[in-house]
């Protein structure tokens, strides 16, 4: 890449972006950066402790700060929080500062992929699936706003939706 520009990939939980985030940024040495594993990093605590100790807004505030001085970088693959377009501000500071990559999924693969993992506290429900639903119906319009490209992750490995994402933003 000539320029230094970054990637920021948005899209729902398990969609793939921490996962396809790495393998994206080890392909074009690019650092990457995951918003949530930053937050965890900044209080030293996991995010169902950020969501219990200072609920959900909480989780915002430092989501929103965390993406505000992570895109100010050059040259970084940056992973988002499934939640963080919901804000505007957000929402600019992407579109203003990098290449927006939505990775788009099905909501069956979104369950499979989360299912076992205790990780995420909005789907700590008897019904995940019908959490998933109620989000994508706000959020799917606010990821297609702010996306560059948008690439389907439901039908191939993690790698070579990576290589698949390179190949579209014709690096
Ligand atoms: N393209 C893919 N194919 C199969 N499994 C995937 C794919 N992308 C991610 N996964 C798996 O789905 C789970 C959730 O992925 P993750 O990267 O954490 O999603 P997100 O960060 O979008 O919530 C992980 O176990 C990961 O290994
Ligand atoms: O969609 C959301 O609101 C959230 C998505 C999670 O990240 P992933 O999208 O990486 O799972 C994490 O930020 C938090 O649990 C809230
Ligand atoms: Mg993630």
């Amino acid at each position: 890449m000539a320029e230094k520009r970054n990637i920021f990939l948005v899209g729902p939980m398990g969609a793939g972006k921490s996962t396809i985030g790495r393998h994206l940024a080890q392909m074009l040495h690019l650092d990457f950066h995951d918003s949530d594993h930053e937050i965890e990093q900044r209080t030293g605590a996991d995010i169902a402790w950020v969501f219990d100790v200072e609920g959900e807004e909480g989780f915002r505030r430092r989501e929103a700060q965390v993406i505000a001085d992570l895109s100010e970088k050059q040259g970084i693959v940056l992973a988002t929080g499934g939640g963080s377009v919901q804000s505007k501000d957000i929402r600019n500071h992407l579109s203003a500062r990098g290449i927006v990559v939505y990775l788009e999924t099905t909501i069956d693969k979104q369950v499979a992929r989360t299912q076992r993992d205790k990780r995420r506290p909005l789907l700590q429900v008897d019904d995940p699936r019908e959490v998933l639903e109620n989000l994508a119906d706000v959020r799917n319009p606010l990821y297609e706003e702010i996306a560059d490209v948008i690439v389907k992750t439901d039908e191939q490995s993690a790698k070579i939706v990576a290589n698949q994402i390179i190949e579209q933003l014709g690096f």
